[in-house]
């Protein structure tokens, strides 16, 4: 096992789970309860492809200019999303110019984090089971489980994407089996659950971790 991540003694969790389980909703419950550094890795890919960001040279060279917003120097996200979902070629070139980026610049978050005294990280990772990488990197993983059928209820009532759209996304993505496969803690974010019950499984969940990682956990 080879570990990228440098630690500094930080334990360092990673949050997983489909597009729309409620990844971002849990991790904003968690860090009200807990002293951890949130690291959310679709935060870091929009940046590195936001105006002048990192990644942008390298998708108008492998992509061509067309896939990049001539006046703010951006990706065009909505015809790079109809692009790649449905075209797993060219979702790997994506991915192999991002995900390094990203990589680098989690490596100088987790290094942050443990200077800051935090008690853990917690990073939010969409692409956890499927890229082989972060799991030998992170002491625990959490899922945030729900049913297909409800991830898709979720993303149409946030983004306004059509059934196929969100169903390529899907498709592109480790299946929920997959998922819970490789959980040390899940936590149920199903089409039943309010968010007053799901603060109530992140609190479990916490208390789950602090009590294996040995950290002092004020309820
Ligand atoms: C294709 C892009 C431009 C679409 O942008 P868009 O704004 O519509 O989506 P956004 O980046 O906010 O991602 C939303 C969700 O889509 C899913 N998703 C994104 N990229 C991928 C991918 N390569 N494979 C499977 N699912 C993905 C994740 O669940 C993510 O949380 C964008 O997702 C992208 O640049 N993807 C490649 C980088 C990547 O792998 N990001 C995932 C985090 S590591
Ligand atoms: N238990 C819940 N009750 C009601 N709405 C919820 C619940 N969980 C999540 N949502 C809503 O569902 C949508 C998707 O949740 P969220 O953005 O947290 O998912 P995500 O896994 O981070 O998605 P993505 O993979 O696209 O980043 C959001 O609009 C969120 O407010």
């Amino acid at each position: 096992m080879s570990f990228f991540l440098e630690k500094n003694n930080l334990p360092c969790w990673g949050l997983t789970g489909g597009i729309g389980s409620g990844k971002s909703t849990v991790a904003k419950i968690w860090i009200k309860l807990q002293n951890i550094s949130l690291i959310d890795i679709d935060s870091i890919s929009h940046s590195l492809t936001a105006p002048g960001g990192d990644a942008i040279d390298a998708i108008a060279k492998n992509f061509g200019c067309e896939f990049i917003e001539q006046d703010t120097h951006s990706l065009n996200r909505t015809k790079m999303r109809q692009y790649v979902f449905g075209n797993s070629e060219a979702r790997q070139k994506l991915e192999s110019i991002i995900h390094p980026l990203i990589h680098q610049k989690v490596q100088q978050a987790v290094t942050d984090s443990a200077q800051h005294g935090y008690d853990a990280a917690l990073l939010d990772i969409p692409l956890l089971v499927e890229s082989g990488f972060w799991q030998h990197q992170l002491d625990a993983v959490i899922v945030v489980d729900c049913s297909v059928a409800t991830q898709i209820q979720r993303v149409q009532a946030r983004n306004q994407l059509s059934i196929e759209a969100i169903e390529a996304i899907i498709a592109a993505q480790a299946t929920r089996e997959q998922r819970l496969a490789m959980a040390d803690v899940v936590i149920d974010n199903g089409e039943t659950v309010t968010l007053a019950s799901l603060e109530a499984a992140v609190q479990s969940a916490i208390a789950c971790l602090t009590q294996r990682f040995q950290i002092p956990f004020k309820s």
